[in-house]
């Protein structure tokens, strides 16, 4: 069994991943960590202390769906205790990756930060990446719901970041545009869109609900021991 923990666990993210790690027959949720132990009625152990969290229960993974200000202590946390963290979280500097690899190696630990769970995301991003190419414009425009605190969207920087280094590879360096669109009716959705003369390719992936993140939450869960330092997305997993 694997002993994991998971942090917001009261959020639209936290929720539906308490529900599905619960029903996983070889993942054993031990506890959550909130910063309001008080607003709880789960059967499980609720700690606003991460390390006491990882110390008393004997985490091996945790699974962080918080807001990059507080999930930044509770990874520090976490790589301390020797846990293995499946980072959901969005809304993280580059450079704070880089200090999360370098921590991760250092501590003989693997980490997972997964923008997107999805896999029709994951799918997306790697056509974006095949259509770069053969395009030489192209634009992001991503739309979630108005509760979402960053912006641009985790998913829209990585893709970004893909579609540049596939054209850096052409010798075309240039800053990818992402339009950020907030409004009620929206879940998480994103279109990529590529233009060429007199022609246009769209490449569209819509999360109508959370439950579409929930089998790449498991898979990463299940794998993170198994890897070295950080990775980004769920790509090598998925092969
Ligand atoms: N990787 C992916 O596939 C996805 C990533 N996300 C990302 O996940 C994150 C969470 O999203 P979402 O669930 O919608 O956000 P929510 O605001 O619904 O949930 C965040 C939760 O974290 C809690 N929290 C805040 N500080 C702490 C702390 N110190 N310790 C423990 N819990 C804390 C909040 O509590 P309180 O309300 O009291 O502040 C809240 O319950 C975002 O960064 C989002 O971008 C979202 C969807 C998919
Ligand atoms: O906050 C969200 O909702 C989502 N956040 C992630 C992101 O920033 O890309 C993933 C998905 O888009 C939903």
């Amino acid at each position: 069994m694997i002993r994991t923990a998971v942090a917001g666990p009261r959020g639209k993210m936290g929720r539906e991943t308490v529900r599905a790690l619960m029903q996983a027959e070889d993942i054993e949720l031990v506890a959550v960590i909130d910063r309001r132990a008080t607003l709880h009625e789960m059967q499980i152990p609720v700690y606003e202390d991460p390390l006491q969290c990882f110390t008393e229960e004997r985490v091996d993974v945790l699974v962080d769906f918080t807001h990059a200000d507080a999930s930044r202590a509770i990874l520090s946390r976490a790589i301390e205790a020797g846990v293995s963290p499946v980072i959901g979280t969005t809304g993280f500097r580059d450079d704070e990756l880089k200090a999360y690899d370098y921590a991760l190696k250092n501590a003989k630990l693997g980490g997972l930060y997964v923008p997107n769970f999805a896999i029709g995301a994951i799918l997306m991003m790697q056509m974006a990446e095949v259509a770069s190419r053969y395009f030489n414009h192209v634009e992001i425009i991503e739309y979630h719901h108005e509760q979402k605190r960053d912006a641009p969207s985790g998913t829209a920087k990585r893709t970004a970041e893909r579609i540049e280094h596939a054209f850096d590879a052409r010798d075309l360096h240039r800053e990818i545009p992402i339009h950020s669109v907030r409004m009620p009716g929206f879940i998480a959705h994103q279109e990529v869109i590529f233009g060429g003369e007199g022609e246009r390719l769209t490449i569209r992936h819509d999360s109508m609900s959370r439950e579409s993140f929930m089998q790449g939450v498991l898979l990463a869960v299940r794998k993170v021991r198994s890897l070295s330092g950080l990775t980004i997305g769920l790509d090598h997993l998925l092969r």
